[in-house]
Formats: structure tokens, sequence, C-alpha cells
């Protein structure tokens, strides 16, 4: 999955990822990860999504990283914020508006601290099997000692469906993030999916809390 590929399903407004509301598992699993006001939030491919707003209505500190600068400003725009933007590199700019930041940049190498909690919806789904021990990888050093992740994921059966977005089981996501104390929240079948002119035998949503020890 070339950034060629997410560069134009965001010109084409081909963006069916997008929930027209905060996503419900958020509001309802949020709460497990006892977080408070001060714990700095990342949200790592993170679209234009609400969820944004959502958690730093909750959080001091909320930075975003989504490589689509379309959608980073859709974002600003749609919620009528007017942040102020700096220039990092000829690939990479900081939006910033008060408790928020988004990275307009690629995940993989745009300069960042690390977070007591992380909200991962429709990132490690959007990743290939080939890019997805690389991008936990660089998650998991994001993550400060004691931090926690709420990771929502996608299982359906691989062979029937293209993805993004990808199948990642439960198998996978327990090899993937070794030595982390993993919890399975909630396994929806009946999610709204799959994406208009896919289709799969099953397809379900399923909710996971990561904690390092
Ligand atoms: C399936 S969408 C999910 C967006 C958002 N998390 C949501 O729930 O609406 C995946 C997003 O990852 C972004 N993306 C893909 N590769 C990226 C990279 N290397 N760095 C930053 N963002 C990336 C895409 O532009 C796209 O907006």
């Amino acid at each position: 999955m070339d950034q060629e590929f997410w560069h134009r399903r965001w010109a084409e407004n081909r963006i069916g990822f997008h929930l027209s509301d905060t996503n419900p598992l958020l509001v309802k699993y949020w709460p497990l990860l006892n977080p408070k006001r001060e714990d700095a939030v990342f949200i790592p491919m993170c679209g234009k999504s609400i969820d944004l707003s959502w958690l730093a209505s909750k959080h001091n500190e909320v930075v975003g990283v989504e490589l689509s600068e379309i959608a980073v400003r859709a974002f600003f725009s749609e919620h009528l914020y007017t942040p102020t933007v700096t220039s990092m590199s000829p690939t990479m700019k900081l939006y910033q508006f008060d408790e928020l930041s988004i990275y307009a940049g690629d995940y993989f190498t745009v300069p960042l601290d690390t977070y007591s909690l992380i909200y991962d919806r429709a990132a490690l789904i959007a990743m290939p099997d080939s890019m997805r021990q690389k991008y936990v990888e660089r998650l998991l050093s994001l993550l400060k000692p004691g931090g926690k992740i709420l990771l929502v994921t996608l299982h359906y059966p691989q062979e029937q469906m293209d993805g993004p977005p990808f199948s990642v089981d439960d198998d996978e996501v327990r090899r993937l993030f070794d030595g982390y104390q993993i919890t399975h929240l909630n396994r929806d079948e009946d999610s709204d999916r799959p994406p208009k002119g896919k289709a799969a035998d099953f397809f379900a949503e399923e909710v996971w809390l990561i904690e390092s020890e």
C-alpha cells in the first residue's frame, strides 16, 4: 500500500472508512484505560476522524499523524477551527489548535514524543501484511512505559476479499504485541460492513486493550 494510494483516495474523496460521528467503541471502551486529563494521547493515521475532537475534549494533549494534508485541512475546516500551521519539511507540516496537534506527514518519519495512551482505529488494519510488523514496532516505541493502547481491528476471511481494510486475526494481534498484556474486549459480527461492493462469509470488528507491563 504505497503512499500514492492514500493520497489518491483522499483526492477522490473515496473515504468509506470515515465515520460521521464519534466511534461508539471509543466512547464505550476508552474509560477502561483509566484515562486522566494529563495523559497525552497519540492517534496514528488519524484521517479526519471526529474521534480526535472527542479525545481533545478529555485530554490536554492529543497528537495525530495523517499522511494526507487534504484530510488534515478538512478536519480543521469541518470543525471551524483555525489552526496554526508550521512547515517542518517539504513533505511535513504541523497543524495546531488548542489541545490538538496533527502532523500532515509520514507516520514512519514524523518526529514524535512518547505517549501514555494510544488509540488505533483503522490504522493497523490499513497496513498490508508486509508493513504491519514495522508499523507496530514504531507504535510501541511511542508508548510510554506503563502506557496503554485501545486497538480496533477487523477479522474476516482474507482470501475472500482484498484489503484495505486488511484482516488481522487473534493470533496475529498476539504475535505483533508479544510481551504486552493483551485483553480482548469485544467482537462484533454485526458491524455494518464489509465496505461497499465487497463480501465475506463473516466480518467482525474487534476491540483490544494492549498494556505495557
Ligand atoms: C483507513 S484510514 C483510517 C483513518 C482514521 N483512523 C479513521 O478512523 O477514520 C487510514 C489512514 O491512514 C493514512 N495513512 C496511510 N499511510 C500513512 C502513513 N505512512 N503515514 C500517515 N498516515 C498514513 C491514510 O491517508 C488514511 O487516512
